[in-house]
């Protein structure tokens, strides 16, 4: 039996683990899922493979006996279990628990809750029960944070908590672990399946056009609301605190050649940003040099375990929610496409904005001298004059500090920004 390298699985892989391991997903949709080589791994041989979480910790291991064989999950240590009302085990029971415990009922209706009922949907998850022997109110939740103006997990689980008791016949609350970008082809309905459920339906799917339009013009009916309770200065400012303190997390992300303006309109963005509310975290260039990248040089693998370092705390920093603006050079593509799938992972906004103000212009302002003494030959490695600058093809932004003003710069990042948010 050959033995693949391990897998490391993020939270929307652990999801389907611990839905697998619980009896919800059969190893091979698993397999399929999360070894993106499932249908190659096995040209003739056995093959294994452990799958650990972000820690390198092994969690389980997933084994081919060959062509045609099927997959088997073993357990090799249970998953990390979180707080909240979500991770109560009375309710986020494995599949075949509560299929074994469903087995006598003729016809079990799941009623997907996945978001918070509103009276409507009360009203249906009533009518559709009534015509079922036993109901299952499931909760999908995911381990990756939920941002913006949702509810998140564990809200969701005390809502439909309340909503079991009108229900039309005895229904339980279960949690099912669901990736929030579940693999191609896997659907809720499927899962339901493996939970005992004879049909299945969705609560919130049932929503008419009017109700939706309701739900998502709450927004305008709060900004209805505080207008006739404020004057229009109060009313504007009542609604600026209420947006901020529910926003999307997001990584904004400068890049671009020393001297080229980087750090003056980070820092002129993060004092707007503060100003309307929005928790910010600036990763200055120097404060990460001196601290978190202490002791790191300029070569190539310098600068990469740098930007590696400043885009684990900016994603940390946008899954609660912030908004992190780095303003590193950065100077290789492959550094920051990293920083741009770690930060998008969880579920954050990122935007790169690339200052691309001239390689002469920054040359001239060389307020710190170093570029005369690149170009002297007493700074190795230095970016544009004897290091390499990959130019971005990917930028969500690009701006030259060269011709417009700070202002301008930050007026189009925030434009950018707020468009990304929503
Ligand atoms: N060899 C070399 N090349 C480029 N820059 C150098 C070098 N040595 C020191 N410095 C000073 O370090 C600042 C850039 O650090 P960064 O962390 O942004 O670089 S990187 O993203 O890791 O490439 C940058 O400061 P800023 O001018 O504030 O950008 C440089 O002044
Ligand atoms: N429109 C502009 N935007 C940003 N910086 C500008 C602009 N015009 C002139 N500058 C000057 O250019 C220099 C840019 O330095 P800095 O922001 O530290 O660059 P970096 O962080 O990219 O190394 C500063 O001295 C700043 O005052």
């Amino acid at each position: 039996m050959s033995t693949l390298p391990a897998q490391v699985l993020g939270d929307d892989r652990l999801d389907l683990l611990e839905l697998a391991l619980g009896g919800g997903l059969e190893p091979d949709r698993l397999a399929a899922a999360i070894l993106p080589d499932a249908g190659r791994v096995t040209p003739g041989e056995a093959v294994a493979v452990v799958l650990t979480d972000q820690e390198n910790t092994p969690l389980a291991r997933l084994e081919s006996p060959g062509p045609g064989g099927e997959w088997s999950l073993e357990e090799l240590r249970h998953l990390p279990v979180g707080t909240g009302r979500q991770w109560d085990p009375a309710l986020r029971r494995p599949a075949r628990d509560v299929r074994a415990a469903l087995a006598d009922a003729e016809d079990v209706v799941a009623l997907i809750v996945n978001a918070a009922p509103t009276w409507v949907d009360q009203t249906f998850v009533a009518r559709e029960s009534a015509e079922a022997d036993r109901t299952v109110l499931l909760v999908p939740v995911s381990r990756r944070r939920r941002n913006g103006s949702e509810v998140g997990p564990g809200g969701l689980v005390r809502s439909a908590l309340s909503l079991a008791p009108s229900a039309g016949t005895p229904a339980e609350v279960v949690v099912v672990p669901w990736p929030s970008s579940p693999p191609p082809g896997l659907t809720l309905e499927d899962v339901a399946q493996a939970y005992g459920a004879g049909r299945t339906a969705d609560v919130v799917g049932q929503r008419d056009e009017e109700l939706r339009a309701l739900v998502a013009g709450l927004d305008d009916t709060q900004a209805q609301a505080v207008a006739a309770l404020y004057p229009p200065a109060s009313a504007a400012e009542v609604l600026r605190a209420a947006r901020g303190a529910r926003h999307r997390g997001a990584v904004v992300f400068f890049t671009g050649f020393s001297g080229s303006g980087k750090s003056t309109v980070a820092r002129a963005l993060a004092e707007q940003l503060e100003d309307d509310g929005l928790a910010t975290t600036l990763l200055d260039g120097d404060a990460v040099r001196q601290h978190l990248s202490k002791g790191l040089g300029f070569d190539r693998e310098g600068r990469e375990t740098n930007i590696e370092r400043i885009g684990y705390v900016a994603s940390l920093v946008a899954r609660h929610g912030g908004i992190a603006i780095a303003a590193p050079i950065a100077p290789f593509a492959s550094s920051r496409a990293h920083v741009r799938a770690l930060a998008e992972e969880t579920g954050a906004v990122f935007l790169l904005v690339h200052v691309a103000t001239p390689l002469e212009v920054c040359e001239a302002r060389d307020r710190k001298g170093m570029y005369a003494k690149a170009r002297a030959g007493e700074i190795p490695d230095f970016t544009g004059i004897s290091s390499p600058y990959e130019e971005p093809g990917d930028a969500d932004v690009t701006i030259d500090t060269s011709s417009g003003t700070v202002d301008e710069a930050v007026a189009e990042v925030r434009t950018a920004l707020d468009a990304a948010l929503g």
